[in-house]
Parts: C-alpha cells; sequence; structure tokens
C-alpha cells in the first residue's frame, strides 16, 4: 500500500478515536457506572431467588443509556457555565469539538432506545419512572434548579438516587417501601458528596454565578451542613438493619463506613487542610460504592 494512504487511513482512525471518545466522555461514565451499581443492588434485593438475565441485561441498558443522555443533555445546557469553570472549559462542547445539535442528536437517541429497551423488555413503571428521573435531573435541575437556589443539588439529588427504585421496579413491577429506603440513603449522601467538591471549587462556581451553597452562605456554613448531613446519613443508614431487611454484614461494614465518612466531616469543619475538601468528595464515592456492594454481600451471604 502507499506511504501516504496509510498514513492518512492512520490519521483518520486515530480522528474516529477521538470522537468517540469525546462522545464517551459527554454520557459521564464513573458516575454512570456508579449509578448501574446501585441499580442492580436494587435489583438483586427485590429478589430471594437469581434475577433473570433478560431483566438483568435490558434493565441495566435502559437506565444506562437514559442515565447517558441526562448526562449529554446537561453538557449542551451547560455549555456556557462550563466553559468558564477550570473543571469542566475542556468538555467536548464548550471546547466546540461537539456541537450541541449533535450531541443533542445523539441524547435523543440513547433515550429512544434506553426507553424503547425498558418499555419492551422491562416493564412500563420502569421506563416511565427512569424517563421521569431523566427530566429530574436533565431539565429540572440542570435547567431551573441549579441556576436558582442553593438547595438544587439536594432537590435535583433525587434524580441521582433513583436508579437502586430503578432496578428494584425491574425486577418486581411495583414500587416498594424498601426500595424507597435505598433511594433515601443516596439522597442523604448527595449533598456531602457534592457540597465537599463545591468547597473546593467555590471559586469556579463563583465565577460562573452558579449560586451553589459555598457561594450563597460561605464555606463554614457549607462545612456546618456537610457535617449535619454526615450524621444524618449514618442513623438513615441503620434503617435497613433496624427494619429487618439487612444483616450483619451490612451493620459493620455501614457501620465503619459512616464512621469513616463522618471522620472526613469533621475534620473539614475543625481541622481543615487544603486538601481536605478533596479528600472528603473522593471519600464519598468509595462510600457508596461500598455500601453497596456490602448490601449485596449482606443479601446474598446473609447469617
Ligand atoms: C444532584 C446530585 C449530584 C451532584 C450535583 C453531583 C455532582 C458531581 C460533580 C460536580 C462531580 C465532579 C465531576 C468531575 O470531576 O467532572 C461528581 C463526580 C462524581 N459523582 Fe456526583 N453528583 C451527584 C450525584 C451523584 C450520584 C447519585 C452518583 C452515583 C450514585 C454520583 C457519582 C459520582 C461519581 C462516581 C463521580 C466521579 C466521577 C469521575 O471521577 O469522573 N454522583 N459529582
Ligand atoms: C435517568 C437517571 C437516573 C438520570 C440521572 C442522571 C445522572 C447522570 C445523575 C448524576 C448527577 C450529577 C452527576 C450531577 C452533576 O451535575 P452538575 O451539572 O452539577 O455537574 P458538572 O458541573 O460536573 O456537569
Amino acid at each position: 500500500m502507499n506511504k501516504a494512504v496509510a498514513t492518512g487511513q492512520q490519521k483518520n482512525s486515530a480522528k474516529l478515536i477521538a470522537v468517540c471518545q469525546d462522545y464517551y466522555e459527554m454520557t459521564k461514565p464513573k458516575v454512570v457506572m456508579l449509578l448501574l451499581l446501585t441499580a442492580l443492588v436494587g435489583m438483586c434485593l427485590a429478589s430471594d431467588t437469581w434475577i433473570s438475565w433478560q431483566i438483568l441485561v435490558a434493565g441495566l441498558t435502559g437506565i444506562g443509556f437514559l442515565s447517558s443522555a441526562a448526562a449529554v443533555i446537561n453538557h449542551v445546557v451547560d455549555r456556557r457555565i462550563d466553559s468558564q469553570m477550570a473543571r469542566t472549559f475542556n468538555r467536548p462542547v464548550p471546547k466546540g469539538k461537539i456541537t450541541p445539535q449533535k450531541a443533542l442528536i445523539f441524547a435523543a437517541l440513547l433515550s429512544v432506545l434506553g426507553y424503547i429497551i425498558l418499555e419492551l423488555w422491562v416493564n412500563r413503571l420502569t421506563a416511565l419512572l427512569t424517563l421521569a428521573s431523566l427530566v429530574g435531573y436533565a431539565v429540572i435541575y440542570t435547567m431551573y434548579l441549579k441556576r436558582a437556589t442553593p438547595q438544587n443539588i439536594v432537590i435535583g439529588g433525587l434524580a441521582g438516587a433513583a436508579p437502586p427504585l430503578l432496578g428494584w421496579t425491574s425486577v418486581t413491577g411495583e414500587i416498594n417501601a424498601q426500595a424507597l429506603l435505598l433511594v433515601l440513603i443516596i439522597f442523604v449522601w448527595t449533598p456531602p458528596h457534592f457540597w465537599a467538591l463545591a468547597i473546593h471549587r467555590e471559586k469556579d462556581y463563583a465565577r460562573a454565578q452558579v449560586p451553589m451553597l459555598p457561594v450563597t452562605h460561605g464555606i463554614d456554613f457549607t462545612k456546618t451542613s456537610i457535617l449535619l448531613y454526615t450524621i444524618l446519613l449514618l442513623v438513615v443508614c441503620l434503617l435497613p438493619y433496624l427494619i429487618g431487611m439487612a444483616g450483619l454484614i451490612y451493620l459493620v461494614g455501614s457501620t465503619l463506613l459512616n464512621i469513616g465518612f463522618l471522620y472526613y466531616a469533621w475534620k473539614l469543619k475543625f481541622a481543615s487542610t487544603e486538601d481536605t475538601a478533596m479528600q472528603t468528595f473522593k471519600f464519598s464515592i468509595i462510600h457508596l460504592m461500598v455500601l453497596f456492594v456490602v448490601l449485596l454481600l449482606d443479601h446474598y451471604f446473609r447469617f
């Protein structure tokens, strides 16, 4: 083969890979992975036996596609804000690597596919609840709340907290109090998760004029709020054990994780160094991931 043609082909495939990476980045893959873990745990806890492969695969694919679509819409709607923040200015839409139109077509494709998968192979309730979560995050949180009130992430957090319920309804076709308890755990976890990062990025949010809590009420007030939510989280996390939904493995695991979270929140409030806010944010992600793995282990190896 001609050397120039071969080099041209190499350049084209490198370009294609780069474009695919940009589309992939817009789906917030790591966030969606954790959302899917919580949905998987919702599915497993909904049943005393093994769940069917069809529900598992179709449920996770549908919930994953709709969550990814919500994340892509967030990239489009927030392109002005993102272009003003050091953490996000390099994203594909503000950088001009992907046009808003193309991103929206991608989001529409993911949404339609995800909805059809849930409707055809899971059930209508799950399809509708997942669509409502997409609207909750992409429209209610991103378009309105984020720009309107420092309670934005508290209220908007409900959409991100929904996946355990979506997993549960995938298996049973109905809404259940135990599933709502899992939603409550993530709902209470979200403020300390996000506000820790918001403290670290306070100047970014102030510059972009986004009314996040550290911007509107100050860093000290935000630290107190984080500490109080972390205490509330410890209490809420005890409920699955207290109502007999989970056993000792969960009780021990969850208590250790919450003591860890409390340690970071305490340090952030009373003995903070430059890194403490980011360490607290990183720990929050480990906390939720391990908490849901522990719930799963407890479900299958309960004694
Ligand atoms: C309204 C609710 C939430 C807000 C405002 C929020 C905000 C954020 C922000 C701003 C980041 C930083 C992203 C970056 O570095 O580019 C982040 C990271 C992350 N969030 Fe959340 N989050 C929320 C809910 C959730 C939920 C429900 C989950 C999962 C169950 C989650 C999982 C994660 C993960 C895994 C990361 C790390 C992503 C990475 O390293 O790329 N978040 N979150
Ligand atoms: C269907 C379903 C379950 C939808 C939920 C989808 C979803 C991706 C929820 C995660 C919440 C999240 C990452 C919020 C951050 O947005 P931000 O705009 O404040 O953060 P950013 O500045 O990093 O974009």
